[in-house]
């Protein structure tokens, strides 16, 4: 029979003692990151949110990926760094399967190879690489930029409340923003820089937002933390690379690779700043970088991803009311 694995992981001590009730568990690792063991190192997973898009949601292959990956490796190794590639749309209607190859184990690092695969193809591909905790003499990193502590912003929901509040808002820019609030994100945010509604002048292609997953999840298992933060560090990640152009709408934004790197321990349920920024776009394609924060400046982790960026020219009474949150 199968079972399920990851993301019901043990509570520590003090989430135990707060007697956590089920409702306030984080859908990611009750559900999301919730892989059913269909055999050794062969797993499945099931959706929860599914863009508007009606492709899957690159961040959830990613986080499922790394859920296979890290059930085959030991107890003392965490994920440092991940590389996938996107090759195939993923379909809401089925379940994607996890297949793993233990392509290496050293006495410091394993690697791991997990292929994501609908209709027996692969959708995505991934390498995954663990390590031991080492200490080192070597220390740095850059400083984390000075913003507004998240209970000082609104949140997403409540900007779109704002923008709604609007008297002169069009009809079309009033329903893309209900779709926009209906929508069952498990990830909570809270922007920085958050572009004006009307706003239709270029920006810099760099945003600031806090970001954490939605619910509770506990000290518990930082294998799993990294898993829920592969998950939301791909979500409005591609876009930071559309804001210096207001006059141009996407018609197609899909994520071609994404990479991360595991600096040091964070909690994915607590407040992390993500900032973000795209070095270059070109030939429809666009580069982004970002770096996740945790709220006491300890760089958490680091992200890179290329995208499809296929644009089309708005008109000008259009630039007007394209939503840009
Ligand atoms: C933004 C955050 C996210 O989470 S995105 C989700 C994760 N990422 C993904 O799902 C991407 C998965 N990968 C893919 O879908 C493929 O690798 C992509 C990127 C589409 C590869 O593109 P390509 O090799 O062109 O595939 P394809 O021939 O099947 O075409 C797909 C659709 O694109 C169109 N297309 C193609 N080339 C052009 C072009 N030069 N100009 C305009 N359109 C083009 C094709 O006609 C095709 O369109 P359609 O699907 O038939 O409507």
């Amino acid at each position: 029979m199968a079972e399920k694995v990851s993301g019901e992981m043990s509570e520590d001590s003090s989430d135990s003692a707060a007697a956590v009730s089920q409702d306030l568990r984080s859908v990611l690792v009750t559900s999301v990151l919730n892989l059913e063991k269909l055999e050794i190192d062969l797993y499945r997973g099931t959706h929860h949110w599914v863009p508007r898009t009606r492709r899957l949601f690159g961040g959830q292959i990613i986080g499922q990926a790394l859920v296979a990956a890290a059930e085959s490796v030991g107890e003392n190794v965490l994920a440092h760094s991940l590389h996938c590639y996107f090759v195939r749309a993923g379909d809401p209607k089925v379940p994607v399967l996890y297949q793993v190859e233990r392509t290496r184990d050293g006495r410091s690092f394993s690697v791991r190879s997990v292929k994501a695969i609908q209709y027996g193809q692969p959708i995505l591909i991934c390498q995954a690489s663990f390590h031991s905790n080492q200490p080192s003499p070597l220390q740095h990193q850059f400083t984390m930029p000075s913003v507004p502590p998240p209970e000082d912003l609104l949140t997403g929901e409540e900007l779109i409340q704002l923008y709604l509040s609007k008297p002169d808002l069009a009809e079309k820019a009033k329903q893309g923003l209900n779709k926009l609030l209906a929508d069952e994100v498990p990830i909570e945010i809270k922007p920085v820089n958050p572009p004006d509604f009307y706003r239709c002048v270029a920006m810099e292609p760099k945003k600031l937002y806090w970001v954490r997953a939605k619910g509770h999840i506990g000290k518990g298992d930082m294998k799993l933390h990294c898993c829920v933060a592969a998950y939301v560090s791909d979500y409005s990640f591609l876009d930071t690379a559309l804001l210096p152009y207001p006059g141009q709408r996407a018609t197609f934004l899909a994520s071609l690779d994404h990479a991360m790197w595991f600096h040091n321990t964070f909690r994915a349920d607590e407040w992390m700043l993500y900032e973000t920024e795209s070095s270059w776009t070109g030939g429809s394609r666009g580069l982004v970088q970002g770096r996740l924060w945790r709220r006491d400046g300890v760089l958490a982790a680091s992200c890179a991803q290329e995208g499809v960026l296929r644009v089309k020219a708005l008109t000008t009474s259009a630039v007007t009311n394209e939503s840009k949150l």
